[in-house]
């Protein structure tokens, strides 16, 4: 059998006593997505961390990208003391991280550790959000299958170096639209060829790569997987690159849009399977869809604005959708039409929606959980599914993807939607980091307001 990076604990003890592996990254993401943990000695984890868990500061799941401990969140505060959770192995996630010499990796699931609620869920916790959803498709004998694709844009110069330069006039890894240019990915391929085996060997399946429209700008698509391994995968595949990125002396960026050409986005592309491996979006029914796969899209289109501020979760996230740049500004759905907010692709067993509103800046799990509670509120509800829009959506007067952070932490805050799928505690901690976000937004004087009015205004 092909090795393809994943270990087993056995196979994680002789790759340790061969002195072939020495150190083991425990991980969980956080709520951006990015992953947070720690190093331990490959021994340490063996003896005690696969079988007892290791700790973490609370506050994990309570600060700003910046790492600033700020107010509002009701499981983690200087009130509480910013005690420690568990991160408890996932020990099917073990695998090998071979552009670190002698690493392995794992994710790791929260709970708490306190006496009084010893062994509980970090309920906010992205797996856990993710993990609850799929539970509730389970209960009716259902997989989700998921796909997530990231654009990303590659910059000649090093992470230290763009931030000194405070991101002004960077040199882009392509000077012109490669958008599934042979000649111009070859120039990145050095960069890009490191990213995709070091994946491989990672335990992931690379399925390809092609150039994208914006300067530098680049795709690699790994094959679907179940939602749970897919959102791993997405979310080691993003510090991997970028950690080979900086290797390299360059930089990658996954902001949903660093500059006013197009962005970078994130599709997730989505299906249902019932524990016999049937596909249950397929069917006999218009557009080859079976009337479970129609109640699921409808429920998409339903929640889409409710949910918005999980796909679309930073300031930046929203400018993207414009107009013409095959993002989307129209909540519609539509056979194959890239216009549309929701495409219908594939045939029979590979028949799946797209969701095209995330950027590269989502959080995986909490999109893919939100992707899941919609489909399972058009399945409950039985809601009908309109026709599918044709033609040119960008052009069309549809209900609008929300303009801004701000419109979608209102719809969040007041959806009984997100209430009732997700709970009153996951509302209320993603509104709090909304509205951190706003907060710092609404202090920050930007480049913008200088160059407007330092001298003119
Ligand atoms: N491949 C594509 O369809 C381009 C997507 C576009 N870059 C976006 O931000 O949505």
């Amino acid at each position: 059998m092909v090795d393809r990076g994943l270990l087993t604990l056995e196979q994680l003890k002789d790759e340790a006593a061969a002195g072939r592996i020495d150190t083991v990254l425990i991980v969980i993401p956080d709520m951006q997505g990015r992953l947070q943990g720690k190093r331990l000695s490959a021994r340490f984890f063996l003896e005690e961390v696969a079988g007892h868990g290791s700790e973490g500061c609370n506050y994990l799941l309570a600060v700003d990208v910046d790492m600033n401990t700020v107010d509002g969140y009701a499981m983690s505060s200087w009130e509480r003391g910013y005690g420690d959770f568990v991160m408890r192995p996932d020990l099917s996630t073990l695998r090998r991280i071979p552009w670190h010499e002698g690493t392995a990796m794992v994710f790791a699931d929260l709970e708490w550790g306190a006496e009084a609620s010893h062994g509980a869920d970090v309920v906010a916790a992205p797996r856990q959000i993710l993990r609850r959803q799929l539970d509730r498709l389970a209960q009716r004998g259902w997989t989700a299958y998921v796909g997530t694709e990231l654009e990303f844009i590659v910059y000649q110069e090093s992470y230290e170096e763009a931030w000194n330069r405070r991101y002004q006039d960077l040199t882009p890894a392509n000077q012109y639209n490669v958008d599934y240019s042979v000649l111009g990915t070859s120039r990145v391929e050095p960069l890009l060829r490191r990213i995709r085996n070091g994946m491989d060997g990672a335990g992931m399946y690379v399925e390809s790569a092609k150039g994208e429209c914006n300067l530098g700008q680049h795709e690699i698509a790994f094959r679907y997987a179940d939602a749970l391994t897919s959102c791993d995968n997405h979310a080691l595949y993003k510090t991997g690159a970028k950690e080979i990125a900086a290797q390299a002396g360059m930089s990658i960026t996954y902001m949903a849009k660093p500059n006013e050409r197009e962005g970078n986005s994130c599709h997730i592309h989505i299906s249902l399977r019932s524990d016999d491996g049937t596909p249950l979006l397929a069917g006999d029914g218009p557009y080859g869809l079976s009337p479970l796969g129609e109640h699921f899209i409808a429920g998409q289109l339903a929640c889409i604005r409710d949910f918005t501020l999980l796909y679309a979760p930073n300031i930046n996230s929203y400018k993207r959708y414009a107009p013409g740049s095959f993002a989307p500004t129209a909540i519609k759905w539509g056979l194959d039409n890239r216009t549309c907010a929701l495409r219908l692709v594939g045939h029979g067993p590979s028949l799946r929606i797209e969701n095209r509103v995330p950027g590269g800046d989502v959080n995986p799990y909490l999109a893919v959980a939100a992707l899941v509670a919609a489909g399972l509120h058009g399945i409950e509800s039985g809601l009908p599914l309109e026709e599918p829009f044709t033609g040119n959506a960008y052009a069309s007067d549809a209900e609008q993807v929300r303009p801004a952070l701000r419109e979608a932490y209102e719809d969040w805050c007041k959806s009984s939607l997100a209430r009732e799928a997700f709970g009153d505690e996951v509302v209320e901690h993603y509104a709090n980091n909304a509205r951190v976000e706003l907060d710092a937004y609404d202090r920050a004087i930007t480049d913008w307001e200088l160059f407007r009015g330092f001298e003119r205004l």
